[in-house]
This record gives C-alpha cells, structure tokens and sequence, in this order.
C-alpha cells in the first residue's frame, strides 16, 4: 500500500532538485556574464589621440614643436608630451624686418615635418599656435609697421596650412614667464593633487612618496632668452607693492600667488650688446681689448646699426670709426666686473629688488633654469643631478674656461658652432652676474637652481603653458573622475560576484540539508 506514496513523491523532489540546479546554473552563468561584460565593457579604449602645434617664435630663432595627448584624459595632470620639436632655418622672425615676406615661408619646412608627424585625418582640428618673444617686442619698438608686416606674413602661412590657426601674435614677457613657470611645474608633476596619485594605477609607493613631497610646492622658473630673460616663482612674501609683478592661479583646486618679471634686454645675445654699448663710450680708438672672450679671439662688429637696437639706443654717441675690433683677453675677473655694471642697484622704490628698480620679493624653493641658462651650463658640464655644483666650482670652472686661448678652445670643441663656443666664457659669466649680482642668489642658495634643458621628452619653456592654457587643458578645480582605478574596478567586480556565488550556494545547503551533511552535523 505504502509503495505508490514513495513512487509518487521521489519524482517531484528530484524536478524541485533539478530546477535549483538550474537555477544555480543559471546564477553562475549570470555572474560569469556580468564579470565578462564589466572586463570588456571597462577596458581602456584603444586610445583616441589629439594634437597640438605651437611655433616659438624667439629672437634668435624659431621652434616649431607638436605636443600629443590621449583625447580622454585631457583634463589630468601630466598627459600632454612632445613629440616632434623642428629647429626652423634661418634668424627669428625679427630678423625677417628687411624682407618681411619671407618671414613666413621660412616656416614651410617644419610645417611639413609636422603634416607628416600627425596624421592627415586630425590636420583639420589640429590647433596651431605662434607666439613671439622679446625679438618682436623689441622690433615693434623700434619700427611697428615693419613688425606687423612680419606677424602677417608668418599668419598667412600658418593659415594655408591645413591646421587649425589659432593666431599669430607677440606674447607679452608676464605671459612668458607664466607660461615657462606652468609648463616645468605641469611636466614635474607638481599640480597633481593626492586623488590624482591613488587613481594612477602605475604609481609605486616612491612614486606616491616623491608626489606626496611636492603636493604643497611648486618650482621656481628661470628662462634665458636671447632677447629677455624672465624669473618666476611661488612666493608666500608677495606684496601688492608692485601689482604688475603679481599673477594669481587656480589650477587643479589650489591657489597660487605667483611673481614674475620678464627683463628685456637681458637675454644673453642683448646683454652683449648693452655690455659693447657702453664700452663704446670709453673706447679710445677702434680697437677694443674685450677680457669676455679668449685670447687670440677677435671679431669685428658693425657700429652703423649698433645703435639703433632699443637696447643700446640709450648710449648713443658719435664714432668716428664704422668697425669696432674686438680682442680677446679671457680674464673672468676684469669680465665679471664689466658685466656686473648691467645690474642697477642704486635705487629700489619698494621693499626689495633686483636690479633697475624692479621688485623681487625674497627667493622661495627650487627653481628650474633652462634655455641659454641650461646650453651653457650645459656646455661647461655645470649641471650635474641630483647633486647640483657648489657655487665656487661653477666659479673656477667658468674662470678656468675663460682662460684657455682660442685655438685651444677651438680645437678642442671644433664640432661647434663657433658663434655660440666663441660667446660661452661671456655667457658663463652673464649667468653667474645676472644670478648673484641681479637676483641676489647666494652659495647658500645657489643649489636650490636646477639647470634642465627636458623634462622627460618635452623641453623645458613657455610653449607648452601656453597651449595647456588656450586650449583649457588646466582646469581651476580638480576633475571629477572615476573614483577607483579599471584594476580597482574589476576586482571588486569579481570579488562581489564570487561572493554573490558562496550566498546562494550557502542558502541552497541550508534549504536542503544535503544526507551528506546532516550526518556529518549530527
Ligand atoms: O626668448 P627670446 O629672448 O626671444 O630668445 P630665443 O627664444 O630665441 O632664445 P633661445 O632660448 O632659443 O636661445 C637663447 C640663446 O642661446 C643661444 N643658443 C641656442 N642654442 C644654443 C647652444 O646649443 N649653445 C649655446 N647657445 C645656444 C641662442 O642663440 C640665444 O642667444
Ligand atoms: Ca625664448
């Protein structure tokens, strides 16, 4: 009698068993699927990148450079990189003032270089920039029409080209000290704030140590131009006294109190020439023995057009000779003290300056020195990192340099060019005045400046800022991101669906007690 009640209800408790099964089956299925789609769906796109053209058009010469960047973290930190730097033929586009046709054209070569860096299908929406220094604030003084005209001719250019133009003008010197002080910081790394650090799955902990050290500071920047030289840092001291000097950014979520000043005329080719401006009014016949260039060096210059540079206009006087002879003497000292006749300490209208009457509030952390600063220091093998010179060896060095003859040099160093290896015991000599006498730096000090030419690819100067800056790449506060890393995202993801596993698992256990188990329990 019994039989058919235990035939009846074995079939329905197997199709109960076998639909939680399935049900488990499926659970797991469903898990797989959701750690699969979250793997693919999260994957780090193949990388869309976008580029950037900026042209520095500096006194000396011009720099055509591309930058690159993944289109989807434009906002962060540290992204953007220099691809392609491309050295145009010829002067700067100041030196275009006679022709000021040809100023442009001269710039065809590297546009080329960049059409064949980046590729055609971006040349459209490709932004291209260029800004002119201190070689073109210094010919619109001297003749504005005939800057206007050279501005014209490089923009004509710059729009037959299939990028995008974004203008063609002359930057002002507080621009380019800001933008020199955007770019050094923006490449080390210093605007990157600790949300930054944890997200950046490539990050080690000396990474996040190191990262962690300059979240509060910032770099000084000391550019040396051929025309200008600019100095700007973060300074805790800054005044109102002299408004001009003063620049305030919000970058990332943090305010900074900036000081910057640009000195035309002071950039090394020029402050040559004030230096031969003014031993022109002592000189007694057309000879001049020169104690900044080797002995054995000589070289004639021109006095017809020497006057007419807004640097030397000032000092004027009548020669009676058209050449003036310059002859070596490589004497650093008798050197070192001509030159320190550039820097005007007599008077100071504020708190404290550096030269001319210009405010300098007192020196503040470390500082980034690059163009001529770093070609020449780098030249006297000065630069050595991480354990900047003591300043008396940078001294004997440079005053161990000056001393050698000119053929020695020569011969030595016949791989360069010899207009800049004939100026390097002038320059060498100009950096230390223009950092000692100008800007006060002392030996104690003197350590706090790094001489860098890159950063990692990019070169260390105002270009990279200013494009950050036009094309809103710096954002005043920090974006909003993702709050966990793809790695972060995926393990969590699994670790979630593994635990999503072990419940169902646990719960079906407990709903059907398995004989296995009940046996072990009891
Ligand atoms: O900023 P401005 O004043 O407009 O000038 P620039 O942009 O043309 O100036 P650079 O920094 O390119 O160069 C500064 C000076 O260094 C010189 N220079 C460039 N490369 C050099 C090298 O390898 N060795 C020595 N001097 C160099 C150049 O001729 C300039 O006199
Ligand atoms: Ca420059």
């Amino acid at each position: 009698m019994d039989e058919p009640k235990v035939t009846g209800t074995k079939p329905k408790m197997s199709s109960t068993r076998m639909i939680l099964l399935i049900l488990a089956f499926l659970s797991t299925l469903a898990v797989i699927a959701l750690i699969a789609v979250a793997v693919t769906q999260n994957q780090p796109l193949p990388e869309n990148i976008k580029y950037g053209i900026v042209l520095d058009a500096g006194s000396s010469h011009t720099n055509l450079y591309v930058y690159e960047w993944p289109a989807e973290k434009e906002n962060d930190t540290g992204v953007v990189k220099q691809v392609e730097v491309c050295k145009v033929e010829g002067p700067g586009i100041s030196g275009y003032s006679h022709a000021p046709e040809k100023a442009g054209p001269s710039l065809e070569q590297c546009l080329q270089q960049a059409k064949e860096v980046i590729p055609s299908a971006q040349h459209k929406e490709t932004p291209v920039y260029l800004g002119a220094t201190a070689g073109m604030r210094l010919l619109r003084l001297q003749n504005e029409s005939a800057a206007d005209k050279v501005l014209s001719s490089v923009g004509n250019t710059l729009r037959s080209a299939p990028f995008n133009f974004q203008g063609a003008r002359i930057i002002t010197g507080q621009e380019e000290g800001a933008y020199g002080w955007i770019t050094i910081n923006y490449l080390l790394g210093n605007f990157k704030q600790l949300i930054n650090l944890l997200r950046a799955e490539t990050s080690g902990w000396k990474k996040l140590l190191h990262s962690l050290k300059s979240l509060s500071e910032t770099s000084g920047a000391l550019d040396l131009g051929g025309a200008s030289t600019q100095i700007t840092f973060v300074s805790k001291e800054l005044t109102s006294e002299s408004p001009e000097n003063q620049l305030y950014f919000r970058l990332y979520g943090k305010d900074y109190q900036v000081y910057t000043h640009s000195f035309l005329c002071y950039g090394k080719d020029q402050a040559l020439q004030q230096k031969l401006a003014r031993d022109l009014q002592t000189v007694e016949n057309s000879l001049l023995p020169d104690p900044c260039f080797h002995k054995g060096y000589e070289r004639t210059i021109n006095i017809s057009d020497f006057f007419k540079n807004p640097c030397t206009s000032e000092k004027k006087t009548q020669l009676p000779f058209s050449q003036l002879y310059i002859k070596g003497e490589g004497d650093y000292q008798k050197c070192r003290e001509n030159i320190q006749n550039l820097f005007d300490k007599s008077n100071c209208p504020y708190s404290s300056c550096s030269f001319n009457g210009i405010y300098l509030p007192p020196l503040q952390g470390d500082f980034g020195a690059f163009s001529a600063f770093y070609f020449v220091m780098n030249f006297l093998n000065l630069t050595s990192e991480p354990n900047p010179l003591a300043l008396n060896k940078v001294t004997s060095t440079i005053e161990r340099f000056c001393a050698r003859p000119w053929q020695e040099v020569k011969t030595a160093y016949h791989h360069i060019k010899e207009k800049y290896l004939s100026e390097y015991c002038f320059s060498g000599i100009y950096i230390l005045s223009l950092l000692e006498n100008g800007y006060e730096f002392t030996e104690n000090n003197w350590q706090m400046i790094h001489f860098l030419g890159k950063i990692e690819s990019s070169d260390a100067g105002w270009t990279l800022g200013y494009m950050l800056n036009l094309t809103n790449m710096i954002p005043a506060e920090e974006p909003a991101g993702p709050p966990l890393s793809h790695g972060s995202y995926v393990g969590l993801m699994v670790l979630c669906s593994l635990v999503l596993v072990s419940v169902l698992l646990f719960a079906w256990l407990l709903l059907h007690k398995p004989k296995c188990l009940q046996k072990g329990i009891v």
